[in-house]
Formats: C-alpha cells, structure tokens, sequence
C-alpha cells in the first residue's frame, strides 16, 4: 500500500490558538500555559494527520515562532547580545531573538522563498562555532513516540540552513560548513540512537540557481551525514523543480527524495530515470500553497508514471511543500456558497485527499469513485457564473501601451509636485497605518456581529481618523495619513470590496510568529463595483490643510497575499486587479487627493525561484504597477513601499515602476539595503525606513540620526525622505507617539545640517 505522509502542518490552530497563548506570555511572562498550549496543538495536529489517513506524521515542524530560529538555537548559534538572556532565562532570551526587547534588536526577518512566511535571519559570522544543544527534534519525536505515531522529525537541511543566513562580516556562510556538520552528525546519531527511523532534511534551496561551491558543498554535507550512525534520510525539495540540481542530487547517499509535483510537474519523468532503485521517491502531488481541491484529471496522470515497482515500498504520497501556508479546515466555512465550499481543500482535507488518491492506487472503488466525483466538479466550477465576465475581458484585451504611461518624467514631475505640494527638504511622514487597537478591533467584531449599526461604527472609524490626524499636526509630521482604522488586513479589506473573490471566516496562515493572516480568495474575474477607499481619504484631508496620502494595495501585493484561481495565468488576474485599482487611483485624484502610496510590499517576494524566469515574472509585475499608477497627472505624487526582503537585485525593476517615491524597509538591516543605491543611481526619492515597527523598542533619537547621515553618504539630500520601516498597525501609541516624536526630531535636526 501506497504510504502517505507531510512535511509539515500549521502551528497557529483552528482558532490561532498559538497566538494568544504567545501574547498572554508576552504580557504576563507565565511559560507553564504557553507550552501546555504548545504541546496540545503539536498533539491535537498529529491526531488530525492521523484521522485523515495519514501514515507518517511530521515532528518538528512545530515551532513557537520560527523554524529557522530554532535551527540556530539548535546548533548554538546565537549572537552574543543574547547570551546572558538565555542563560537566565530560555524562553525570555528566544523571544529576544524572535522580536527584541527593551535593549536588544531582534535578528532580521525576511521571506521565507515566495511566501508570506516570514523567518529569523540567523546571524553568523567567519568563527562561527556550532554545538548541539537542547535536542528539540528528539524530544517532540518522543512525544509523539509515546501517542504510538509513527512520526518523522523535520530538519531544516545544513546548506539551505547557510543560505538561509547571513554573516555580520561579510563572509561566506557557506565556509562554515565544516564548523556546522559535527553538530548535525551529532544530532542525527543522537537521532539514531533513540530509534528514530526517519529524518527528514528540507532543501529548498535546492530548486534555486547554485554556484559550483554550492553544488560541491551539497555533496561534502550529505556524504558526511550518511557516515555515522543516522535514522535514513528524506532530502525534501519544494517551490519548484530540480531542474539542472537534479544529477547532483541522484547522486547524493539519502534515502528518499521529495519533489513538488505541483509547481514542477514536468520533473517527474526526469526525476524517475535518475533516481536509483533504492531510493525513496515522495511524490508531492496535492498543492500546500493553494487552497483548491486537487484535480483528479490533473494528478492522475502523473501517479500513472510512476511504476508499478515503486508501488510498495518506494513510492509515498505528500502534499508539495509543508502545509505551513494553508489554513487548517475548510468545514468550519459555513458561510460560504456550497459550490465553492465543496471546492476548497485545506490542511486537513489535502491529507484526506492523499489518503484517496493512495486507496485508488490501492485498488479501492470507493476511493476511485469519490475522485471521480472531484473530478467532475473541477470542470464544472469554469461554468459557474462571474468565473469568465466579458465586461473584465474585453477591458483586458482593448488595454493600450498608453496605460502604462504618466503624463511627463519623472524629474519633471518632481520639480512640479515640488512646487504644488511646498514640502520640507527631508520630508517625515509614515507607512499609513496607526495602531489598530483593541477598542477599534472590537467595533468592528461588533459591527460584524451585528451587535453595533453601520452609523455607529462608521463614527468609530472617523472619530479615530480625526484622532490621528490631529496628532500628526501636533508632531508635525508632513505628510500625513487617515491611519488605515477601517482596514481589518490590508489585502483582505480590498477583497472584500471587489468582485470576484471570496473570504473565509476562519482561514487564518501564520505570516510571522504571532501574526496571522486570511488570505482572500480570488475564484472569479476581478472587477471594482464602486470607489473602495475615497471616502476616508477625503475626510481625512478635509481635516487638514497638510497633504493627506491615499493609500491603496498595489496589484502585485493582492495577487500575492490571495489564495489565486488556478485556471487563469497570475498575470492576467494581476491585469484585472490592475485594472480595478487604476479606477479607484482616478477616484482618488478627483477627490483632490495629491499623494496615493500604491503599496507593492510583495513586489520581491513573488520573484521566481530561478533566475531565467525572473525578467519575465518583473515584466508584467511592473507593468500593472503602472497601469494602476498610469494617467494620473503630473501633480499627484505616487509613492510606494515595500518591505521585507532584499531588494539590491531588483533594484532597476523598483526604478521600472515609476514611482515619485518609494519607502523601503532597512533599518532591521541598518541600511545595507544603501548599497543598492551605491552602484545603481536611482532617478526617484526614497524613504529609507529609520526604525524598526516590528519591534516594540522605542528608537533614540540619536540612532535615527545616525542612520539618516548614513543615507545621506549615498543619497541626494532632495532625494532623502524620513519614515518608519512600515505601518504602525501591530504597535500600541504607547511606543508610537515617542517613537514618531523622535522621528521627526531626528528629521529636523538633519535638516539643520544641510541649511
Ligand atoms: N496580508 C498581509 N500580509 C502581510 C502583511 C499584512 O499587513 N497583510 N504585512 C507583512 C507582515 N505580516 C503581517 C501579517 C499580519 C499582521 C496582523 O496584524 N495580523 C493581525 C490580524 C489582522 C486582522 O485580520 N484583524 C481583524 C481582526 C481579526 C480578529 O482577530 N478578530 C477577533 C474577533 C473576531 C470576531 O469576534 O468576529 C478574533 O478572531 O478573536 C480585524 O482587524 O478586523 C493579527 O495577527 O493579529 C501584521 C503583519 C507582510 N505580509
Ligand atoms: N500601508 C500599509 C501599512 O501601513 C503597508 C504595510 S506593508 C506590509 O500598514
Ligand atoms: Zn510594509
């Protein structure tokens, strides 16, 4: 029988449970409650793996805020600043890590590959030592050891583990894999000594380019692993193909081999040829980025390659990657129309759906009949009503290369917006959003639940407006924000007004330790019924004689952060999102607007994992950028903001947007994104965040000081704006108010210097 198996479920829980215990730690410092919480969900989703039919569970895959954090704390490589927390006391000292304290700055977060999935930057440096240390893998296996599972520890595999991090010195991470493979020799035989039969060692990195150091140090890592005493060895690849890594990876001494069949379906002919007798191949079939029921039509044909040799022991069956970037349980979506429901998979139903396709394989009638059944909805849903509008069509289709285009350049739009809008050299202002605080929270679970009427809670949402305008006046900030207060997500908020997507109630994904996300879900042609956002930008600026910035979701951003339709191209549903945002960019500016940030955060994030697709994917990126930007006049300044990720390689298609100005995040990575600036002169101004929003340290005003004269050593001071790393929603106004109050002190004490 066909086995099945995962690379790993959602921590958060149904009810995001992992969330609240972590915040109720983070206010009272009670550990006992926190990990009692921990364990049951690791239980609790091992038990549900097992109700689904599946044969191996994963271990390890949990993690209280990140599996990349645990790796280093795994291996014992911590910067020094955390030391003596840790020693004193664990918990308190790994949230240091994760978030910073009072006196310490956190590690940097950045994307998981192209995911929302943010992980901890390990920080290494050239005489980095390694040592295992407190044997998490082990101890979650002897868990689930003792609920008699039959479980398999996740590890993030060494290579990837040095890709995945960067060195303070500038060094090569990849040098130190001679320090880094005793201690993952060590942990393996502890491993094996305690009977664990499998390990699983994920390798993403291993569908990306790689030099030849690369490639040779895959072959130094896993020769030394298969030496000593070890549980057999899962190499998991994902997010895309082998491609030219696969004879290296053949050739490698492992026991079973994941591949993503989902993204890379055309691997599997190659992959079977190349892969000895002996090795186990896990076949990644059911898609774990999307939240679509699997097309039999689609993955039939591929199980009917493999052969029939492989059917007992060799073969198993997975989803394509961990199901970390899908919510748990798709029957808690009751208030969803049945038809698209009956067409949603999530974490549980994917682990059911396996169980199905490995019963046919099996033989089993009822199990062939229940995917005939999925089969016969798939090709029903493209006839379903909104899936295929003409009006969305034909718009798409009579689009002119005009539409791209702003009226004049960009240096002659910034002299005359210079002009209109009579700001300050080094202008202040924030990312858009305030805090989103537990009162505002609240209205709108009363407004949702019908306990407050729409008046009512439309009074919350100005009375909060006004509130936060005024205090931008009191600190003199320049540009000013509405606050985003009536925004519950700023992807989500969109969806809901826009036709052609639907919402969950209960889809929650972890983006980043406590910090969850609901993924709208886009199933049919987007269009926009009526202005989404206008009416809260124009009372905003009603309020002030300062420019108030319209703030909208750019195309690339909803497309990434949505669960997309799988039967149109990403690109031509980025076109209609384009397409609507355009309208409500036009909205804006007739509402005497004169600033609109169009924010493209997952501009980066959505770049393919191989290079050769890059220049392709950044065409049509950039392309509905500025067909939601195109035809506004000279005077409107366009911002956009981005954060979280490395930008230095993007860095000309970031100019390609045509933006009057961009903020960028870089203050968690003390400017190195500068660099960037250095070799390549970028024509717009920019806003190089000068504190991290991510932490609920208070920045000094020294430090922020320090960072602008630092921007100012590779930037035009004409160029230069003063902001925050990204919007303010997840801070309380208690670190808000001083942190801005510092902010735009540090501005003008800067802005003295150049007088
Ligand atoms: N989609 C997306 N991706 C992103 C970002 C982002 O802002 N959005 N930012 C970057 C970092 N990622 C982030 C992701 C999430 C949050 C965040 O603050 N999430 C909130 C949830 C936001 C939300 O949907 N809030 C809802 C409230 C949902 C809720 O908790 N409701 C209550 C009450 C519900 C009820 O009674 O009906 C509950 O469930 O208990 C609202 O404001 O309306 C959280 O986890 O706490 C921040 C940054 C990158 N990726
Ligand atoms: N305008 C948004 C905000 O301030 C941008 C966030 S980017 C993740 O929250
Ligand atoms: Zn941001």
């Amino acid at each position: 029988m066909t086995r099945t198996t995962y690379l790993g479920f959602p921590r958060i829980g149904q009810r995001r449970e992992l969330k609240r215990a972590l915040e109720t730690y983070w206010r009272n410092g009670y550990a006992t409650s926190l990990l009692d919480t921990a364990r049951e969900l690791r239980q609790r989703h091992w038990q549900q793996a097992k109700t689904a039919g599946i044969d191996t569970v994963a271990v390890n895959d949990f993690s209280l805020y990140d599996h990349v954090l645990d790796t280093a704390l795994l291996f014992d490589a911590v910067p020094e600043r955390y030391r003596s927390l840790l020693r004193s006391d664990p918990l308190a000292g790994y949230f240091a890590m994760a978030r910073g304290n009072r006196e310490l700055h956190a590690l940097e977060m950045t994307k998981w590959f192209d995911t929302n999935y943010h992980y901890l930057v390990p920080e290494l440096h050239a005489r980095q030592r390694f040592q295992l240390t407190h044997n998490k893998p082990l101890a979650e296996w002897m868990e689930a050891q003792a609920l008699n599972l039959d479980a398999r520890p996740v590890l993030l595999g060494p290579i990837s583990f040095l890709r995945l991090s960067k060195t303070v010195d500038g060094s090569d991470a990849l040098t130190l894999l001679d320090a880094l493979l005793p201690a993952y020799v060590a942990l393996l035989e502890e491993l094996a000594q305690a009977g664990v039969p499998w390990v699983q060692l994920d390798e993403p990195c291993l569908v990306q380019d790689l030099d030849a150091a690369t490639q040779h140090a895959y072959v130094t890592a896993y020769t030394a692993l298969a030496i000593g005493p070890s549980p057999r060895r899962l190499l998991t690849t994902y997010f895309g193909s082998l491609g030219d890594n696969l004879s290296l990876v053949a050739g490698l001494p492992i026991d079973g081999l994941h591949v993503d069949l989902v993204r890379a379906p055309e691997q599997l002919d190659a992959v079977l040829s190349a892969l000895p007798e002996h090795v186990v191949l896990s076949a990644g079939v059911i898609d774990g980025r999307n939240i679509w029921r699997s097309d039999p039509a689609q993955v039939r044909p591929l199980l009917a390659k493999i052969p029939a040799r492989r059917h007992s022991d060799r073969f198993w069956l997975a989803p394509s990657c961990s199901l970390l970037h899908v919510p748990i349980d798709a029957t808690h979506e009751s208030a969803l129309p049945s038809d698209l429901r009956n067409g949603l998979a999530f974490a549980q139903q994917k682990l059911e759906e396996l169980r199905l396709y490995a019963d046919a394989l099996g033989g089993d009638i009822n199990a062939t009949h229940a995917l005939d059944k999925q089969a016969m909805y798939c090709a029903e849903r493209q006839r379903a009503p909104g899936v295929k509008r003409p009006d969305v069509r034909a718009r798409m289709h009579a689009l002119s290369s005009q539409a791209t285009l702003r009226r004049s350049s960009l240096a002659h739009r910034l002299r005359v917006q210079a002009n209109a809008l009579a700001l300050p050299p080094l202008p202040t202002t924030t990312i858009g959003s305030f805090p989103q605080t537990e009162s505002l929270r609240r209205a709108r679970a009363d407004h949702r639940a019908g306990r407050i009427d729409d008046d009512a809670y439309e009074m919350v949402l100005r009375e909060e407006i006004e509130r936060v305008i005024r205090f931008q006046e009191s600190i003199d900030l320049d540009v000013l924000v509405h606050g985003e207060p009536e925004r519950n997500d700023m992807v989500e908020y969109f969806g809901e007004q826009l036709d052609g997507f639907a919402f969950t109630r209960h889809g929650w994904v972890q983006s980043y330790g406590s910090r969850c996300v609901k993924p709208p879900i886009i199933w049919g042609d987007v269009a926009r019924p009526k202005p989404m956002t206008v009416r809260w930008s124009r009372y905003a600026q009603s309020l002030t004689h300062k420019p108030v910035k319209g703030m909208l979701t750019g195309p690339v951003t909803v497309l990434q952060w949505s669960f997309v339709r799988d039967d149109l191209s990403r690109e031509e549903v980025c076109l209609q999102l384009a397409l609507a945002l355009r309208d409500e960019v036009h909205d804006l500016e007739a509402a005497g607007i004169r600033v609109i940030q169009i924010d493209e955060p997952a501009l980066r994030e959505g770049l393919p994992m191989r290079r050769t697709e890059h220049a392709a994917y950044l065409d049509w990126a950039v392309r509905c950028f500025r067909i939601t930007a195109g035809g506004t006049s000279d005077t409107t300044q366009i911002h956009t903001h981005m954060c979280y990720s490395e930008f230095n390689d993007i860095i000309e298609a970031v100019a390609a947007l045509d933006a009057d100005v961009i903020s960028i995040e870089s203050s968690r990575s003390r400017m190195e994104l500068l660099q960037a600036f250095e070799a390549f002169s970028y024509p717009g101004s920019i806003g190089p965040g000068v504190y991290d929003i991510h932490s609920p340290r208070v920045p000094s005003h020294e430090e922020m000081v320090n960072l602008l004269e630092r921007a100012l050593a590779v930037l035009d001071p004409g160029q230069l704006w003063v902001n925050p790393d990204c919007g303010l929603k997840t801070r309380g106004w208690a670190e808000t108010e001083p942190a801005l109050v510092a902010m735009v002190g540090a501005a003008k004490a800067v802005r003295r210097t150049l007088a």
